[in-house]
């Protein structure tokens, strides 16, 4: 995959097919629309997704300013499923001040569009005048076809990546799951903790997630984690370890069952598939450790022996 960022003049030569929006999380609803994509790839078209780097907001206090995937992980997504190029424009004054015709008219013929495929929701342009009637409209002209799906829904209501920001706010696993159409993950590099695990015989992998990545409620999960291509089941706390005295950053970090090892300088992808109990501050270690026993025979059975089945 070619992954262009930073540039306004973003070229692709051959006939193209492209999908535009936001992708955070890329979800169910997205994958929907990821089917028609791959079936005009098939016929001979590569396959764009173009979405817009947005500067992060200011204050990541709040959820909905969190991020499900960062944009690298955005990338290796793309990568996996099999888009030819993933286009990261900046989104810059002339960009946003830019109107939705004349924006279509840049991104067809600089890209090569013969076919764009995109919800019924979907804006662009200045004050998002641009929507799914003007890719429409201007089909027959710019020679594209504009291939509109209509939302894919839950319950009701449409599957968005604000939805599923919400759930995994609240600790709903299993529906962000079910939305997504896998397991929310953390992924990120083994770094050393305070190596008190070890002393009291749970040690555990310690990742340090990127500032803008959403995290469910701190408190412990289920998990179904991946080492160099290995699966295994395990324990998660999200916190700052309460417990244990000082400053201790957000972490997440896991024991992994039935392992034994270095995993340091390692990467690791952590599925959290279920929420056990939230973190709490214990009288003593001893105590914090009766709790972690219970939670791991829990998530045990909970797990039965999944990680190895897939
Ligand atoms: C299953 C599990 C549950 C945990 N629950 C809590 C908790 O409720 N409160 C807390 O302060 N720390 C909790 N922790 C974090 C422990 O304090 C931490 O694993 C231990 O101090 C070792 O940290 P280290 O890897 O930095 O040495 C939990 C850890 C695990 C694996
Ligand atoms: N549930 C869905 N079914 C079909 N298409 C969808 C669905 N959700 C989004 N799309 C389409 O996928 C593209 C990218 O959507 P985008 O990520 O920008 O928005 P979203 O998933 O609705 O999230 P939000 O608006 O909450 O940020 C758009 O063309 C959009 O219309």
């Amino acid at each position: 995959m070619e992954y262009i960022k930073g540039r306004l003049d973003f070229h692709v030569a051959e006939p193209t097919v492209l999908s535009i929006g936001k992708f955070d999380g890329l979800h169910r609803g997205h994958e929907l629309l990821m089917d028609y994509v791959f079936q005009k790839k098939k016929e001979g078209m590569k396959a764009v997704i173009f979405t817009f780097d947005v500067p992060p907001k200011k204050s990541l206090e709040q959820d909905a300013a969190r991020v499900l995937t960062t944009n690298e992980e955005k990338m290796h997504l793309f990568e996996q499923i099999g888009i030819d190029y993933l286009i990261e424009c900046p989104f810059t004054e002339e960009i946003m001040h830019m109107p939705a015709e004349e924006f279509l008219k840049k991104i067809v013929e600089q890209l090569s569009i013969r076919c764009i495929v995109a919800g019924t929701d979907c804006s662009f342009g200045y004050q998002r005048r641009g929507d799914y009637r003007m890719l429409q409209k201007y089909a027959p002209e710019y020679h594209y076809e504009a291939q509109i799906v209509d939302k894919m829904q839950y319950e009701g209501r449409d599957i968005s990546s604000t939805f599923i920001r919400e759930e995994i706010a609240a600790g709903n696993m299993e529906k962000a799951e079910l939305l997504l159409g896998y397991a929310y993950f953390v992924q990120g590099t083994v770094v050393h903790g305070n190596q008190i695990g070890r002393t009291i015989g749970i040690p555990t992998i310690n990742l340090l997630p990127p500032q803008e990545k959403l995290l469910p409620p701190f408190g412990v999960y289920a998990a179904r984690v991946e080492i160099d291509g290995k699966r295994y089941n395990g324990i998660t706390n999200i916190g700052c370890k309460p417990t244990i005295a000082g400053d201790n950053p957000v972490g997440v970090e896991t024991n992994l069952f039935d392992f034994y090892g270095d995993l340091y300088g390692k990467h690791a992808k952590v599925s959290l598939l279920k929420w056990v109990r939230e973190e709490q501050k214990f009288q003593n270690v001893s105590e914090l450790k009766v709790q972690m026993e219970k939670d791991i025979a829990f998530c045990r059975s909970f797990l039965g022996d999944s990680a190895a089945s897939e």
